[in-house]
């Protein structure tokens, strides 16, 4: 898959000569409702015998248009993360374009023109709430009349689990509450994120648990506080872990909330490393113990569980 980043005004000289069908969307978390818009322009794309590009921006568009309540930018993905999602999904041009004001308040026209037509689209295929410019004037519904026989449209429908919405607005609520594993069934994936090792205050040796402290990447979601079976990638490598997000209010009042994860049958210096984390599922709450020894106790049995919970997901999967 190619990466293609443009900046309006973007140069054309950075624009491939082949038509293509393109994906439009923000695409935050790639979830279950973004691949059966991906999966639609994919058949497409494979029956028109044209490559498959797909369109979403650096950061969302509450950048540039605040909206009431929504305090601060907690992704589901990071570009790199959707870039991998989308490579997995069939995508062959991806176009990350930077959301700016100077982009933001182009009229519908000048989008279509400059982000649909100028990008030899042949078929736009989108969700049936894609807007490029203000609802009322730039929804789906308008796109023919800016679109002048130019290009063809695919509106794909509401997608459904259980009869209820697949939404990223669902699943940031349900990370925020701790309920990865919802999360992870309207993801369609197990929900991931990224991080660097460094340092904590070295307790968890002494207590027979020493713990990655991973220092999470900026504006991606961490699920609510609570202890999880995770999956920890080290180098090119998957380990079975448990991980804590928590403020370890065992030790006292109002630390920071920390990502702390133990990993199991594992014993190497890992400081500096850039690890990924699989969120599988939620274990417990975090709980103030009466002491250290109290904490290690309930250690040992999450240990137990969470490598029941993997045993069972591995025979689950054979
Ligand atoms: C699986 C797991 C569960 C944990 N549960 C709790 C808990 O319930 N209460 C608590 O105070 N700390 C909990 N902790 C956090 C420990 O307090 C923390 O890992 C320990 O203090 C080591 O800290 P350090 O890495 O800064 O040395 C948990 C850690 C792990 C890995
Ligand atoms: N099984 C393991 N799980 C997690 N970290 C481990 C493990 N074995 C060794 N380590 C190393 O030990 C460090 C954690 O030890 P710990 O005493 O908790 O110190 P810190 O407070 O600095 O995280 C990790 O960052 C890693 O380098």
């Amino acid at each position: 898959m190619r990466i293609i980043y443009l900046h309006h005004p973007y140069k054309t000289q950075q624009i491939p000569q082949t038509e293509v069908v393109l994906a439009m969307g923000f695409f935050g978390g790639v979830h279950l409702g973004h691949q059966a818009v991906i999966k639609e322009a994919r058949a497409e794309a494979t029956k028109r015998k044209m490559p498959l590009a797909a369109m979403t921006f650096d950061h969302h568009p509450s950048v540039v248009f605040p909206k009431p309540g929504l305090n601060g930018l907690h992704y589901l993905s990071s570009v790199k993360r959707k870039a991998e999602l989308m490579e997995d999904f069939g995508v062959d041009i991806l176009y990350v374009v930077s959301f700016t004001s100077a982009l933001a308040h182009l009229k519908p026209q000048e989008f279509v023109d400059k982000y649909m037509v100028a990008l030899h689209a042949k078929v736009i295929v989108a969700g049936f709430d894609y807007t490029y410019g203000p609802r009322e004037i730039a929804d789906m519904a308008h796109l023919p009349s800016y679109s002048k026989n130019r290009f063809d449209i695919i509106t794909v429908d509401e997608f459904l689990l259980d009869g209820q919405k697949v939404s990223s607005t669902r699943i940031r609520n349900d990370l925020e509450k701790s309920n990865v594993d919802h999360a992870n069934k309207f993801l369609g994936y197990v929900y991931q994120t990224s991080g660097l090792v460094v340092h904590g205050e070295a307790r968890g040796r002494t207590l027979g648990f020493p713990t990655a402290n991973v220092l999470s990447d900026p504006w991606v979601r961490i699920p609510g506080i609570g202890i999880y079976a995770v999956q920890l990638k080290v180098g090119t490598k998957w380990w079975p872990a448990m991980a804590s997000v928590g403020r370890n209010v065992t030790f006292g009042e109002n630390r920071p909330i920390t990502l702390e994860i133990n990993i199991f049958d594992f014993d190497q210096e890992i400081y500096g490393e850039q690890v990924s984390v699989k969120w599988y599922h939620y274990v417990r709450g975090e709980i103030k113990f009466a002491n250290a020894a109290e904490l290690v106790e309930q250690l040992k049995m999450d240990e137990k569980n969470i490598r029941k919970y993997f045993a069972n997901l591995n025979k689950k999967r054979n």
